[in-house]
Parts: C-alpha cells; structure tokens; sequence
C-alpha cells in the first residue's frame, strides 16, 4: 500500500502506459531460433536502471559493445589459464569439499539450515580463481560479502525494484534501492582492498590468479602508450564484482535445491548413493567418474532443469533491426528469454512439472543430452562459467552424498518438504533445515 500510492500521485503527470517495447520468447525453439540462430541481432544486453546503478555499464554482466566483447573474451581465456574446466579447478573444488564436509559433519545429524555455508563453499571456488585464496567460513568480511551479494540478488527481484526500472526517478525513496545501492557500494569497498593487496605484491612474471593477469595486461599497455584500452579500473572491479556474484548464487543454490530434492525423494537418494557406492566405493570422487555415473549425472541434471534458477535469463537487446518469425522488431527492443518456458516446455519433456532423472536416461540406463536443457541459457551471451558450474555441480554434489544422507528434520514428512520457491531475481529454495547423517 505505501509503495503504491506515491507512484499513483507522482505518475499522474507522465504516460504510464510502459514506455518501452518489450519482446518475450517463450518455448524452446522460438529461444533457441532467436538466441542462436541470430545470435548477433539477439546478443545485446538490456541494462535496465537498476543493473545500470550497479554496474555503471562496465564489467561482463551489464555492458555491451566493444568494452563487453573484450572483457568477456579475457574473461573466457583468463578463466580457463587459471583452471576452469580442468584439472586445477578440480583440484580446487575438491579441497573446498573437505571444508564443506566438514561444515557439515559438525552439525552431527541434527537439523541446519545449510544455504550460508554453501554458499561460502562455491564462493571459495571461484575467489580461489580470482584472487588466488580462499577464505575461512568464519571470516566476518567474507560472511559480510557473501550475504551482501545474496541480498542483492534477492532484491532485484521485488516488486519495488522491478517498478523502479519503470520509474526510475523513485530510486532514493524506496527502501530496497537504498539497501541495494549501499551493498553494492560496500562490495565494491572490499573488492577493491583486495586487489590493491595483490597490485603490491605482483609479479608480472608470475601471476597468481585472474586480478593479477588483468593488472599485468593493463601495465603492458600502458608501457605501449595504448590509448584507450579497456583495461581500466572501472572495469576489473566491475569484471571481478560480476565474477565473484555470478559464480556464487547460482552454483550455490543449485546445490541447495539439489539436496532438497534428495531429502524429499529418498528412492532418487537411494539409487544416487548406490551408483557412487559401486563405482567410486570410498575413495575420492573425481571428475572423470562422471561418464561412469549416468544415474548421477542425470539427477544433477533433472536438479537445474526443476530448479529453473534464472527464469528469464538476464534482459537481453536487439543490437539491429531484426524479422524475426514473422515480426519485425527495432533495434534497441528489450528480449526475455524465458528459460522457464524452454526447461519446463510441454513439447519437450514428457514430465516438465516433476523431479524425474528419466528425461536424461535412455532405456539402457545410459545419458542423453536433451537440447532443450538450456540453464545456462544459450548464443552470445552464454554464460561464460558453465564449465566450472558443471564441474562443481558435480563434486560437491557427489562428495556430500557419499558422506551424508539428507533428510527431513525428525517429525518433518518428505511431502512436507516445501518446493516453493523464494522469489528473486535467482530462485532459491525458501529457507527450510535438513538433517545431514554421517554414513561412515
Ligand atoms: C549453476 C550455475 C550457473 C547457472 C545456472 C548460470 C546461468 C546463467 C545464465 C542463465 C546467464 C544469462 C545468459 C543470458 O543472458 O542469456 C548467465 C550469464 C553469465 N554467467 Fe552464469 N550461471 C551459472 C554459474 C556461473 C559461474 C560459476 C560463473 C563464473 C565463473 C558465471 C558467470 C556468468 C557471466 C559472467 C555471465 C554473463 C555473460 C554475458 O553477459 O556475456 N556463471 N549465467
């Protein structure tokens, strides 16, 4: 009610029609026609206010042009020289499994709420890549940063800040901007001490980690007298605020959702853990026992297909005119991509609304790729982290379950286990406790 009356008053004196025309691709092959087959006229990034606010139009997530081609191509090739995808990250994630566990083994069984220290765990992972350390769980600048970054993520997602990106003159007034705004700035506070950290103790030479090798590129082109190099520091701290966000919530919810799943359909659990019983027994679960485990691999994949954590992927734009299944649609036009719509599509999955492993199953037990999988969204704009996702999907997941069986608190029923999203600008299961039993 207090949020709906001023904007009634303050819009009496503007059309409030919407002021922007606004395309919305649903189904699976309307997104993937759009997003691939016309990668280009469909790869422009929509910054709305509030993305605007907090990126300033620097960094990967919320740029366009020449400075987003260039940062998400350092990025891709930073990321990959620095382990992604490969044995230094699996040697990365599984160290921060043993944190996790342990996290969790100190719990002995009773009921936790785990989202925090999950959180903390896929955080890990990717500042290990970042800034070359981890940090401990109990470290309150890390807790600060990881929780500041949850709700912000939450935040975009309400009401009062979806209408802000409307009116954006109503910024100040609203509560959840300010909030947002003062998180924002305070992440950005500690990511810069960071780097400076790390700008004293660099080694051109030797880089450590992805801040170093952007620093080291930014010095050589400043000794070449390269003019207007997008490698400034508006652009490592936005590129590095992006990283460190995109590579914690939805990762970590991912996996939260994923133990959810397991505690309220123990039969799924059961198999699960009779899959890594056979083929990895007791000894460290590595990446390449994923070919070996289709069952397994087809829960993880049934988890982000059910979990749909990014709904609408992020606001895309027209970058040109474009004829588009018979619409003609103007440059600059907003696109959403409903990935809702691809990964729960009716012609696609023969059970889009439940948790069923089978639509990535054959009859032989053996995986199969199904192309309206598309969590990771598709085309330019792609996200770039998806082989690191994979892999920590993975690990984590096949690590816990080896050690823990997850289950509803005592006196709780599986079918009371609440599904029932938060909602946000990702999806994450509302806050709920689970038992994680020792096996061993
Ligand atoms: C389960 C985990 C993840 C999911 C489901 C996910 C999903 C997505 C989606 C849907 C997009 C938007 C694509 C579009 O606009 O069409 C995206 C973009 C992006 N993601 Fe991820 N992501 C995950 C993990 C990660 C990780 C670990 C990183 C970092 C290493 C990362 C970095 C990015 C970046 C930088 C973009 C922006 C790409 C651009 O605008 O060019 N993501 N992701």
């Amino acid at each position: 009610h207090t949020l709906i009356e001023p904007i009634y008053e303050l819009s009496e004196t503007m059309d409030i029609r919407g002021q922007k025309k606004t395309v919305v691709l649903a189904g699976y092959r309307t997104v993937k026609r759009a997003l691939v087959n016309h990668a280009e006229e469909f790869g422009g990034r929509e910054v709305t206010p509030i993305f605007y606010d907090c990126n300033k139009g620097h960094g990967i997530l919320f740029s366009n042009g020449d400075s987003w081609k260039e940062m998400r191509r350092f990025a891709l090739t930073t990321l990959r020289d620095f382990g992604m995808g490969n044995k230094v990250s699996e040697g990365k994630i599984i160290e921060e499994c043993h944190y996790l566990m342990e996290e969790f083994e100190q719990r002995e069984g009773k009921p936790f709420n785990n989202a925090l220290t999950i959180h903390y765990a896929a955080s890990n992972v990717i500042s290990a890549i970042m800034f070359g350390k981890r940090f401990e769980y109990k470290d309150p600048v890390f807790q600060a940063m990881v929780e500041r970054d949850n709700e912000s993520i939450r935040l975009i997602g309400t009401a009062s800040i979806l209408i802000y990106n409307v009116f954006p003159w109503l910024g100040p007034r609203l509560k959840n901007w300010r909030v947002l705004m003062k998180n924002v700035e305070a992440n950005k506070e500690e990511l810069k001490r960071i780097i400076v950290d790390l700008k004293e103790t660099l080694n051109p030479e030797m880089c450590r980690c992805f801040v170093d090798a952007f620093l080291t590129r930014k010095l050589n082109l400043e000794e070449s007298e390269i003019q207007d190099s997008h490698y400034h520091d508006d652009n490592l701290i936005y590129s590095v605020t992006n990283l460190f966000a995109a590579g914690t919530d939805t990762t970590g919810n991912t996996l939260k959702w994923g133990l959810l799943f397991m505690a309220k359909y123990p039969h799924f659990q059961d198999q699960v853990q009779e899959e890594l019983s056979r083929v990895v027994g007791s000894r460290e679960v590595r990446v390449e026992d994923r070919k070996n485990m289709p069952y397994t691999d087809a829960v993880i994949h049934e988890t982000q297909r059910l979990a749909n954590i990014v709904p609408m992927a992020i606001p895309h734009k027209t970058s040109r005119d474009v004829t588009f299944q018979g619409f003609f649609i103007e440059e600059g036009t907003t696109v959403f991509p409903l990935l809702t719509s691809v990964l729960h599509d009716e012609s696609e999955w023969e059970s889009p609304n439940s948790f069923n492993p089978s639509h990535f199953l054959d009859r032989e037990g053996t995986f199969i790729r199904r192309d309206a999988f598309m969590p990771f969204s598709a085309g330019r704009r792609a996200c770039l982290g998806e082989s690191l996702a994979r892999m920590e999907l993975f690990l984590f997941f096949t690590s816990l379950l080896q050690r823990f069986r997850f289950t509803p608190p005592p006196g709780v029923k599986e079918e009371e286990l609440d599904l029932t999203p938060a909602v946000g600008f990702i999806l994450s299961p509302s806050p709920h406790e689970l038992c994680a039993v020792s096996r061993q």
